[in-house]
């Protein structure tokens, strides 16, 4: 039986009881059940980090890791490999399907920090290791990683293999730009070390390459990333701003402040946002106000935003630097309202130390017809454009979306070579556009509307983040990438054998 909506009536009544009722399975089920993997992790990583036995382990799991690979390169090389950790697993609404006719290697095993380096301020981990886990342990050694990507289970080999970006960006750039060095194991098994600044022309190459690559050019077996001192809270500020043309302006200014340890801005409608500054402060001063908004009975982060750009009125307040890095985890952005009541009071008392549930069961568990109900009207899209182009960008995005909040990200993107490249030859203020909802319009076409998005992105020599759907064609994916590097790299590391292209691990048919 159909409906004058062209959908069968069974999946009109699954959108009806998704929407109202998923929370029973949500609440009951996932929340638990995160909670309690939660626990049991960071018990695990406690354990680990006492006994230091990480960096023993470490050379077992990469000898493991070089031995696949190895036996791989022994075989008939009729499959290609990639990263055993499962679809499931990954911060992106895609299931991989490649993972199902790959060789898996097993990275997953990669879940460690191996050694913090105070002298030359840097971090050595594995690629599985958690935004979470990283700011559990360096937060109270009084150090903190520049850039902390805000949801506790992104991984660091995701935000170097992919690409990870946060309001500190505007000091900083990506998540690749604090990178020192990487260590991969390469399609015949040996391991190299790409390292930043060395003569070596090969690992220049090799340093530049890997960003965005999404495991293509080789698996990282171990990152090493710049830390810097912190500080126990962050002072915030909060300006409410009008439309867009306030909006970009605001963003501008504050971004070439260089005090500004974080800017941040919120959209949440054509007619008010909210732009956001953050300097590292030892607390408040007498009488100041200490905001701990990680706290499981405070409201979510982007209402509590929401209602000081409702008065508009300039609020600073003090919170705790976890809470801070950490401030989107709680209601995954503005994705968690999915439990409708979640951020009612009574509900945050009562049950709000148990959340959020963790992506990945949330994923596990959006299959059949609920996948393809979600799949009909949810965006999920960060593109990365020049910050002058900001407010015709969001008009554009208002024009074929509609839908708010929209997350808004300055960051810095310096000239160097690689997939992800600037031709000025100068620095330029790229700003991350963040789209995550439901549409509501009518004319809304997943495939149709999401094209004219890239093509837009495209015409300001803009990006788009590669855990979201991509509908371009091969040709149009590198207009927007630069592949001179990448390929050379393909070639002189014989991965073209081993590993999938980037465009053919992220376009549409590769992921269900
Ligand atoms: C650090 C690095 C090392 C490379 N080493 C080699 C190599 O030894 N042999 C090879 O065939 N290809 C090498 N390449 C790849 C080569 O740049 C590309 O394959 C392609 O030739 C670039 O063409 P293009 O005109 O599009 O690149 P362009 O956009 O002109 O260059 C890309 C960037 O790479 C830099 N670059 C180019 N070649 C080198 C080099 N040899 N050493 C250091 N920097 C370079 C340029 O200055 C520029 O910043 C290297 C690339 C980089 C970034
Ligand atoms: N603030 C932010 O910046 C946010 C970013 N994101 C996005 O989420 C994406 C997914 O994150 P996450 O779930 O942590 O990562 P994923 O496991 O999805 O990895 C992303 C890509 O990197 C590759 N990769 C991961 N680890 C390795 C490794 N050790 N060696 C080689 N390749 C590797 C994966 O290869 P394979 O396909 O073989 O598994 C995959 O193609 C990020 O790339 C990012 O773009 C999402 C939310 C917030
Ligand atoms: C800040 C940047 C650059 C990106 C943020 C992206 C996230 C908002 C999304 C990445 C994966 C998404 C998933 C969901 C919500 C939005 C993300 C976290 C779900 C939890 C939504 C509910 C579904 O049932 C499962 C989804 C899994 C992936």
């Amino acid at each position: 039986m159909g409906s004058s909506t062209g959908h069968p009536l069974s999946e009109i009544i699954l959108e009806f009881l998704l929407h109202h009722l998923r929370w029973i399975p949500v609440c009951f089920i996932l929340l638990p059940l995160s909670f309690i993997y939660d626990l049991i992790t960071r018990a695990r990583n406690r354990l680990v980090h006492y006994v230091n036995s990480a960096p023993r382990a470490h050379d077992r799991k990469v000898a493991k890791i070089q031995g696949e690979v190895r036996e791989w390169a022994r075989g008939d090389k009729k499959k290609k490999m990639c990263n055993a950790r499962s679809g499931w697993s990954t911060m992106s609404f895609r299931y991989p399907l490649y993972k199902n006719t790959s060789t898996l290697i097993s990275t997953n095993s990669l879940i460690d920090i191996l050694e913090v380096d105070e002298e030359n301020r840097t971090i050595r981990v594995e690629p599985m290791v958690s935004m979470g886990d990283i700011t559990n342990y360096l937060l109270p050694r009084g150090y903190s990683l520049p850039i902390v990507p805000e949801l506790d289970d992104l991984t660091v080999g995701g935000m170097i293999n992919g690409c990870g970006v946060e309001s500190s960006g505007r000091k900083y750039g990506l998540f690749q730009h604090i990178c020192v060095s990487y260590e991969i194991v390469t399609a015949d098994g040996s391991l190299v070390v790409a390292k930043k600044g060395t003569e070596d022309a090969e690992s220049q190459g090799l340093f530049y390459g890997i960003p965005w690559s999404h495991g293509t050019l080789g698996f990282l077996v171990a990152a090493t990333i710049r830390i810097i001192p912190c500080k126990p809270f962050v002072k915030m500020t909060y300006m409410p701003v009008g439309d867009f043309k306030d909006m970009t302006a605001k963003l501008q200014s504050e971004s070439t402040v260089s005090e500004n340890e974080f800017v941040e801005g919120i959209q949440f409608s054509q007619e008010m946002g909210v732009v956001m500054k953050g300097r590292f402060s030892d607390g408040p001063p007498k009488n100041g106000e200490i905001n701990a908004i990680g706290k499981w009975h405070k409201p979510w982060f982007y209402t509590h935003v929401e209602g000081i750009g409702k008065k508009n009125e300039e609020v600073t307040e003090y919170i705790p630097l976890r809470d801070y890095y950490h401030r989107h985890s709680k209601s995954i952005f503005w994705e968690l309202e999915i439990i409708p009541f979640g951020n009612n009071v009574l509900f945050r008392w009562v049950y709000g130390w148990l959340c959020p549930p963790k992506i990945s069961f949330l994923k596990y568990t959006t299959f059949g017809a609920v996948r393809r109900i979600y799949e009909r009207r949810h965006v999920l899209q960060d593109m990365l454009i020049p910050l002058t182009d900001l407010e015709k960008g969001l008009q554009v995005f208002h024009d074929k979306t509609n839908i708010y909040p929209v997350w808004l990200c300055p960051f810095n993107l310096p000239t160097c070579p690689g997939f992800v490249k600037q031709k000025s030859g100068r620095n330029v203020l790229y700003v991350d556009v963040g789209v995550y909802g439901v549409c509501k319009k009518d004319d809304y076409d997943p495939k149709k509307t999401t094209r004219e998005l890239e093509e837009y992105v495209r015409s300001v020599e803009g990006v788009q983040m590669l855990y979201a759907d991509t509908y371009m064609t091969r040709e149009e994916f590198y207009q927007m990438f630069d592949s001179s590097l990448y390929e050379w790299l393909r070639v002189k590391l014989n991965a073209k054998d081993a590993f999938p292209d980037v465009y053919d691990k992220v376009k549409k048919e590769a992921r269900f």
